[in-house]
């Protein structure tokens, strides 16, 4: 997992799931749990490493369904932080 430049010169991570943003330099990634509570289980673990990292994620909840964006808004685009924080989620993810 690391930062690349993708056809067009912008940073995108390599990443399993995480996808490009069309029109700026964020990534996204969807979940899908088992249920409800799996899910938000995901979200309380990711938020305490979000917290200790100082790098949180835009995401969303619905049911059983995590979606994430990750981006450095203070530098305006992907850093080595968001890089961190989705191998983290990932592996979160796996159990
Ligand atoms: C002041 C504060 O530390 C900054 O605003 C941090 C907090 N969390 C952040 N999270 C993300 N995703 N990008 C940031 O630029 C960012 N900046």
């Amino acid at each position: 997992m690391t930062e690349t430049l993708d056809e067009a010169g912008r940073k995108t991570l390599k990443a399993a799931g995480w996808t490009p943003e069309p029109d700026r330099d964020a990534v996204t990634k969807t979940f899908r749990f088992k249920n409800f509570v799996e899910a938000f289980g995901f979200m309380t673990r990711a938020a305490l490493w979000a917290e200790k990292l100082n790098h949180h994620p835009e995401w969303s909840n619905v049911y059983r369904t995590v979606t994430v964006t990750l981006t450095t808004h203070d530098a305006g685009g992907l850093t080595e932080l968001d890089a961190k924080l989705a191998s983290k989620m990932d592996k979160l993810a796996e159990g």
